[in-house]
């Protein structure tokens, strides 16, 4: 630029050029570096595209090593569940025995409550009820049906899953209650049924867009009861025969505590319910409590029959864990 202005310069000194012409050649020099200068950025963000795209056609070709789609769909679904001296190790971790050899059965619409000390194997024993893996070996089976036979799409439809941490999508709170459920259009009435019961109406309505509010990437902008409310909606909407459960650790302030709990001892009834446990009333309601330690069930029995073992696991953990509630 600086060359141009003196060579120009000098050449409307000498009358060779008009000023004008000098001008309009500045102007159309600035046009044609900033129009290259683009296409230099162009050449990068293509270059960063490709990258991107190769890992997206990466995650794309995936194969699943569990199966996805096919298999029983039974007609009859009453939830009975069954485990028959499951083994499991994490495919990560094959030689570490995880579950070693365990015995369950959850009849239809009971709860029942897994405590045990951390590590012990409960997350896993959920895990397993939703097909994320299969038993090594021995029999997990739902109504009868092992669950490697039974249709993974039919079986998600079924089970229903609410977590510590519930897994929120950057959308509107609708959407992220009515996620999951696949193929039948949702309508809103359904939706603020669901909230209802979940006591997430009154505060979902409070916010200045109700329903229609963007929580954020994983739900940022909702506080943690909230997000636990809209999880349970979620649930509620979906309709489970049989639910899993794991409570949360972190604590909620005793209003939203106070919610949730009772959203949750709605969403409980009439279904069969595994619920990791870490509050004494959820184990003293429960039909059936196991006590999971080093992969194995250490005890069984309800509340106060194993209270009434002084010596035993669960008449410690109840002593030391569980006495906040
Ligand atoms: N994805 C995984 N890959 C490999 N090992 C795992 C995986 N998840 C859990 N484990 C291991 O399996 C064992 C049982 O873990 P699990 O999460 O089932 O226990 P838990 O009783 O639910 O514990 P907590 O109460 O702390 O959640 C632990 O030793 C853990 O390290």
């Amino acid at each position: 630029m600086a060359l141009v202005l003196w060579y120009g310069g000098h050449l409307v000194i000498q009358s060779k050029m008009s000023a004008g012409d000098l001008t309009s050649f500045i102007l159309y020099t600035l046009m044609v570096s900033m129009a290259v200068g683009t296409l230099s950025n162009l050449f990068g963000d293509f270059m960063k595209s490709i990258g991107a795209s190769e890992r997206v056609f990466q995650l794309m070709d995936r194969t699943p090593k569990v199966r996805f789609r096919g298999g029983d769909t039974p007609l009859q679904f009453k939830g009975l569940i069954r485990y028959e001296n499951v083994f499991f190790a994490y495919p990560s971790r094959p030689d570490v025995i995880v579950l070693k050899g365990v015995d369950l059965e959850c009849k239809p619409g009971q709860v029942v409550a897994l405590v045990g000390p951390s590590g012990g194997g409960k997350s896993t024993m959920v895990a397993l009820l939703e097909a994320f893996y299969y038993p090594v070996s021995g029999h997990l089976t739902i109504d009868g049906v092992d669950i490697r036979d039974l249709d993974p799409e039919f079986l998600h439809d079924k089970v229903g899953l609410v977590s510590q941490e519930p897994t929120l999508f950057a959308a509107s709170i609708s959407d992220n209650i009515a996620y999951g459920i696949k193929g039948k259009k949702v309508s809103i009435d359904s939706i603020i049924e669901a909230a209802k019961h979940a006591n997430a109406h009154d505060f979902i309505t409070s916010l200045p867009q109700g329903y229609d509010t963007l929580v954020g990437e994983r739900g940022v902008r909702l506080s943690g009861g909230q997000k636990q409310r809209v999880a349970i909606a979620r649930a509620v909407l979906k309709d489970p025969t049989i639910l899993l459960l794991d409570e949360a650790t972190s604590a909620l302030d005793a209003e939203s505590e106070y919610l949730v709990k009772k959203a949750l001892d709605e969403l409980m009834q009439h279904r069969t319910t595994l619920v990791i446990a870490h509050r004494l009333s959820t184990v003293k309601n429960a039909h059936k409590v196991v006590v999971v330690e080093s992969g194995t069930i250490a005890q069984e029995g309800t509340h106060e029959q194993l209270m009434s073992q002084p010596d035993g696991v669960y008449a410690k953990l109840v002593q030391r864990q569980l006495q906040k509630d």
